[in-house]
């Protein structure tokens, strides 16, 4: 039986949601909770090797339905050798982007289709769904620069997509959102970094006062 809880962060390029997941699995941490904090894609050595493969630059001819299965691969390894163990040893995952990311990503901007892209992640996952799901809503624009003045350096395939297709994926993201509104909620990510820090911690204790 899965013992611990299952919280993942989503959102656009540049909303924040790596530097306020660092600063709330380490506060977390400090306050005596067992905080496992990971990523995707990667956060196992296999799924790692995946995501430089989907998110190297020079991978320009990627078909998007490779796209979608290296997503989905990376996602099921990473699940069987991290979050699963994690949960049963009764932790807290953090985990930055899960399924959502696919649905909107490869399913809506890249036109795929929400179903096709649901059932490769289906077999991939099985049944294992996040507890509460924290979505970051920005502009595109607005995280895009983000990026841009932060880390140029670093930018990746799906980074440099076109203006249409970020609005697209936070157009998804919207539309996930009204579709489960139980699971995913919004937090406001154009505000300075420690609102939206105090936001999205705050929907994190309210689930885990409740289990
Ligand atoms: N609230 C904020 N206000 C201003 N700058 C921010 C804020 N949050 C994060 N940043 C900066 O924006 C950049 C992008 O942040 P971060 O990497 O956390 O975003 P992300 O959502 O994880 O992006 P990606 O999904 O592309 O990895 C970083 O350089 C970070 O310092
Ligand atoms: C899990 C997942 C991610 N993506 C995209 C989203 C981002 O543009 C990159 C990951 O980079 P990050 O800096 O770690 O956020 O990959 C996707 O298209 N589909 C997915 O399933």
């Amino acid at each position: 039986m899965v013992k611990g809880t299952f919280i993942t962060v989503e959102g656009p390029d540049g909303a924040g949601k790596t530097t306020v997941l660092n600063i709330i699995a380490e506060e977390l941490a400090a306050e005596g909770y067992p905080i496992v904090q990971t990523r995707e894609p990667g956060g196992s050595p296999i799924a790692e090797k995946i995501r430089q493969i989907v998110l190297d630059k020079k991978h320009t001819e990627m078909d998007p339905r490779t796209e979608a299965l290296l997503y989905a691969a990376a996602r099921r390894q990473h699940l069987i050798e991290k979050i699963i163990p994690a949960l049963e040893k009764g932790n807290i995952v953090l985990c930055d982007r899960f399924i959502d990311a696919s649905i909107v990503y490869q399913g809506f901007a890249r036109k795929i289709g929400i179903d096709e892209v649901l059932k490769i992640n289906r077999f991939a996952i099985e049944n294992t769904m996040p507890d509460l799901t924290i979505y970051f809503d920005i502009e595109p624009k607005i995280g895009l620069e983000r990026i841009q003045k932060h880390r140029q350096g670093e930018m990746n395939r799906l980074d440099l997509e076109t203006m249409e297709f970020h609005k697209m994926v936070r157009e998804g993201y919207l539309q996930l959102l009204d579709r489960f509104p139980d699971r995913i909620k919004k937090v406001m990510a154009d505000r300075p970094i420690e609102e939206v820090k105090t936001e999205a911690k705050k929907l994190i204790l309210s689930l885990l006062v409740k289990r």
